[in-house]
């Protein structure tokens, strides 16, 4: 599981809020019993309850870039991590995490990278070099997301509604495979694949290579850490 919580851009920065969103990421503490982080900058909170699946020892978050300057708070796996990395050969990482790739990737290819991933997750990322940030949800997702706005004009996520449907006028289900950028202001879907149309399929129905399909999918998606989870 994991549970994270960012609020970005509230009015009011004081002390009482800043103590007000942890208690309210308290609220997912259910979901990540290992290590609870925040980080906080200017306006901007990303909190993160961790149930420690990959490098349980350094992996605690919010993860960061090399400079601190891109901060992400994630809740999944992601499985092709080592496969990114091998990619990002001019990147120093301070973890082993899985997730750590994330803050890597953004600086390297802007937020386009969602469509690199392949996993289950849930994040979100804040960029303080221009204090933009991006959200996006697994292509059908498994992890829960919601998204919420609140009435000082902060826009607000979680991984559970009780974290958000207190101090938010209006909030939703983030949708599965959509990534949210505060560029646009604007919810748009990254997953795209080909198949992804309402046109009905003209291959015929053959049960038995479905069947072999899905074996063969299996062990390329699932490694060996995450098949705990399910
Ligand atoms: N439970 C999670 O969402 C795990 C987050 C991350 N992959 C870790 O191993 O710490």
């Amino acid at each position: 599981m994991c549970g994270i919580l960012a609020v970005l851009g509230v009015a009011d920065v004081s002390l009482a809020k800043r103590s007000r969103i942890i208690e309210l990421s308290r609220r997912l503490r259910h979901r990540g019993p290992d290590w609870s982080g925040i980080h906080c900058y200017q306006d901007c909170y990303l909190a993160h309850q961790r149930l420690a699946i990959v490098d349980p020892t350094s992996g605690d978050q919010p993860l960061y870039n090399e400079e601190k300057s891109v901060v992400v708070t994630v809740n999944g796996e992601i499985y092709n991590h080592e496969d990114l990395k091998a990619k990002l050969k001019s990147h120093k990482f301070q973890t082993a995490s899985d997730c750590e790739v994330i803050a890597h990737l953004y600086e390297e290819y802007g937020e386009e990278f969602v469509d690199m991933l392949d996993g289950m997750f849930a994040f979100v990322l804040l960029d303080t070099r221009d204090k933009s940030f991006i959200a996006a949800r697994d292509a059908i997702g498994i992890c829960p997301l919601y998204m919420g706005w609140g009435l000082d004009g902060s826009v607000w996520f979680s991984s559970e509604m009780k974290a958000l449907s207190d101090d938010c006028e209006r909030f939703i289900s983030f949708p599965p495979g959509h990534l949210y950028s505060s560029k646009t202001g604007s919810l748009r879907r990254w997953y795209n694949p080909p198949w992804f149309s309402e046109s009905i399929p003209s291959t015929p129905y053959n049960p038995l290579l479905l069947r072999q399909t899905f074996e063969k999918a299996r062990p390329i998606f699932i490694p060996y850490e995450a098949q705990n989870l399910f």
